[in-house]
C-alpha cells in the first residue's frame, strides 16, 4: 500500500523554504526546509545551539533570514511571505503569535489586564485611534466587550478565572506560563509559536500544559509550533517532529519515526533517559569487546 501523504505536505500552514541565517561567519541555520501542518502540533527539537530559536526569530520577523522564504497561508487561503514583512505586521496581519523562553508578563498588572493589553490592536483600531473613539463610540464598546469576553474565556481555559484580579507576578511559575499562552491566544493567532513552554515545570504542571495545548489543537483554529527539550512533552502531544543539529535538519516525520531514526538516536535525542542509558550500555559493551 502506498504511504499516506502526511498532513503537513497536503495542507501546510507554514512552509519554511531553504532558510539560511548567518551571523558573521557563523551559520546558525543552514538551508532549512520543513512544513508545519494546519491544525497540527509541530515540534522543533535539537541540542543547545542547534538554531531552533533563530528559526522562531525568522518566522516572527525578529530576524530577516540571510536566504530563503517563509510562506504562511491562512485557513481562508490568504498567503503571506513572512520574510518580507516587519514583525508588527507578522503578528497583526499574518496572525503569528509567540511566547518566549523566559516569562514576559507584566508582573505588576492583574491577570485580566495582561490579557486585555494583548488585545490592544483591535481595541485601538475600533477607537479610530482617537480619544473620542475611546471615550464613546459604539464600535469601541463592542470591541471592548469582545476583548473582555475573550480574556474571561482564556482565564477559564487555563483554570485561573478566580485569580483574574491578582497581580500576574503572584502566580506560581507553571501558572504564569499558562497565562502567557492565554495572552498569546487572546490575539486569535493562526499560528502560535511556543519557545520551550515546558521548561522549569514540574510533572503536574507539565501535564496541565499538555492538556492546554491539546485543547487548543482540538477547539481553536490555531496551529502550534513549539521548541521543546522535554521529550515526554514532544512525544506525547506532537503530530510532527523536526530535528535540527548545528543548524541543519537531520530528521523530519511523525514522533515514532523520529525517535527511531538512527541519526536522532546518535544525537541522543528523541529517546528518554532509560533509552539513553540503554544506548550507553550498548556502547560500553561494544567498547569492552573491542578492548578484549
Ligand atoms: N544574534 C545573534 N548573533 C550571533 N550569534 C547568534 C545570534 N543568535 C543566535 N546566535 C548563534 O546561533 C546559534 C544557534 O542559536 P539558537 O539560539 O538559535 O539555538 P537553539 O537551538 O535555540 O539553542 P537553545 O536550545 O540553547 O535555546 C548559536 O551558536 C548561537 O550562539
Amino acid at each position: 500500500m502506498a504511504e499516506m501523504i502526511p498532513s503537513w505536505e497536503t495542507n501546510p500552514i507554514l512552509s519554511v523554504e531553504h532558510v539560511t541565517m548567518r551571523f558573521g561567519g557563523l551559520v546558525a541555520v543552514n538551508d532549512l526546509s520543513f512544513k508545519a501542518g494546519r491544525g497540527d502540533i509541530t515540534a522543533l527539537i535539537g541540542p543547545n545551539g542547534a538554531g531552533k530559536t533563530t528559526v522562531f526569530n525568522c518566522i516572527t520577523g525578529f530576524y530577516k533570514p540571510t536566504q530563503g522564504m517563509l510562506h504562511l497561508r491562512h485557513a481562508d487561503g490568504k498567503p503571506f511571505l513572512l520574510e518580507r514583512m516587519p514583525d508588527f505586521k507578522i503578528s497583526a496581519k499574518a496572525k503569528v503569535a509567540r511566547t518566549f523562553q523566559n516569562i514576559r508578563l507584566f508582573s505588576g498588572m492583574t491577570l485580566l489586564e495582561n490579557l486585555l493589553v494583548a488585545q490592544h490592536n483591535p481595541l485601538m483600531i475600533a477607537s479610530g485611534m482617537t480619544v473620542l473613539g475611546v471615550l464613546g463610540f459604539a464600535g469601541y464598546k463592542k470591541a471592548e466587550k469582545h476583548s473582555i469576553e475573550r480574556a474571561e474565556y482564556w482565564l477559564n481555559k487555563i483554570g485561573l478565572y478566580d485569580r483574574a484580579d491578582d497581580p500576574a507576578g503572584d502566580l506560581p511559575y507553571g501558572a504564569q506560563r499558562r497565562l502567557e499562552i492565554a495572552r498569546a491566544m487572546c490575539t486569535e493567532p493562526e499560528l502560535l509559536c511556543l519557545d520551550e513552554p515546558a521548561a522549569g515545570l514540574n510533572p503536574r504542571e507539565s501535564g496541565e500544559l499538555n492538556e492546554l495545548l491539546l485543547g487548543i489543537r482540538r477547539d481553536e483554529n490555531t496551529s502550534l509550533l513549539l521548541i521543546e527539550h522535554d521529550m515526554s512533552v514532544v512525544m506525547e502531544i506532537s503530530d510532527h517532529v523536526v530535528v535540527l543539529e548545528y543548524g541543519t535538519k537531520i530528521s523530519d516525520g511523525k514522533p515514532e519515526a523520529v525517535r527511531n531514526d538512527p541519526r536522532v538516536i546518535a544525537a541522543y535525542l528523541g529517546v528518554d533517559d532509560e533509552e539513553v542509558e540503554q544506548v550507553e550500555q550498548a556502547l560500553d559493551v561494544v567498547t569492552e569487546e573491542a578492548q578484549q
